[in-house]
């Protein structure tokens, strides 16, 4: 699956002809949870679980950002970031990550990202999935009310943020996981421990290759 992601990464025309080949699907209900990842925990994989069950999805789409908008850019590089997503996703045959945004470059506006899954994959239906800190930012976000018109917004509970949402959306009840990729570098750098809050095959990268030591 890495050494996938990777020929995606650099060769374009692989990404091209998967895209196609996807064009000519039937119709489909994708959840899209769009993230920086810096790393993937499991936070991320029970929100993306709970939603493809209980809104009875056919698969949820994990998109890397290249550069995120109001976010500071990782320290680990963007094939680290995809690398581990590709890890802690590829036992489940309803996950997949798709690099739209890394082909893209730039800062990984998601109405961009929109707009061109409902260019080129116009049959699917579309479930954008985000925390509530998410949606409480969503002003800040490029063009937010497009984005609802262009897909179905969906918010899970994230501690501390509020249900409070500025656009039509759904929310969907997750067991809280009070975690946080900040969490997980901090816990790293000072030592601690990161057992059981990524899963074991990334824990294993990071340890390897010493990423978030600094
Ligand atoms: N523990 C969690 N519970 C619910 N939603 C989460 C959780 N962690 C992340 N999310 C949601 O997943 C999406 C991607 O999150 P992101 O990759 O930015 O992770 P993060 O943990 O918030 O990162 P960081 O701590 O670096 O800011 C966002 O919509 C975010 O709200
Ligand atoms: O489009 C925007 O303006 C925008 C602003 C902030 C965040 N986002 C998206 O929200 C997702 C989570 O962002 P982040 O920075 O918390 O990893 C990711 O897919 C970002 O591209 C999008």
């Amino acid at each position: 699956m890495i050494a996938i992601a990777k020929s995606l990464a650099e060769n374009p025309t692989v990404a091209v002809a998967a895209e196609r080949a996807v064009v000519a699907d039937k119709g489909r209900q994708i959840g899209l949870l769009g993230g920086t990842f810096n790393p993937i925990h499991i936070g991320h994989l029970i929100v993306a679980e709970q939603v493809l069950i209980k809104l009875h999805l056919d698969e949820i789409w994990f998109i890397p950002t290249n550069i995120p908008p109001l976010k500071d850019a990782p320290t680990v590089s963007v094939q680290d970031r995809t690398n581990m997503l590709e890890l802690a996703t590829q036992d489940n045959p309803h996950f997949q990550v798709k690099l739209f945004e890394l082909q893209r470059g730039g800062v990984s506006y998601t109405v961009d990202t929109l707009r061109y899954l409902r260019k080129t994959q116009p049959a699917n239906h579309y479930y954008l999935i985000m925390g509530s800190d998410q949606v409480n930012a969503l002003g800040k976000w490029k063009e937010p009310t497009q984005l609802a018109q262009m897909a179905t917004l969906v918010g899970v509970q994230r501690a501390g943020y509020p249900q409070q949402a500025p656009l039509p959306m759904i929310w969907v009840d997750v067991p809280a996981v009070e975690l946080s990729s900040t969490a997980i570098r901090q816990a790293i750098a000072s030592g601690g421990s990161i057992r059981y809050l990524v899963p074991a095959a990334v824990c294993n990268y990071i340890q390897k290759k010493g990423l978030y030591h600094d």
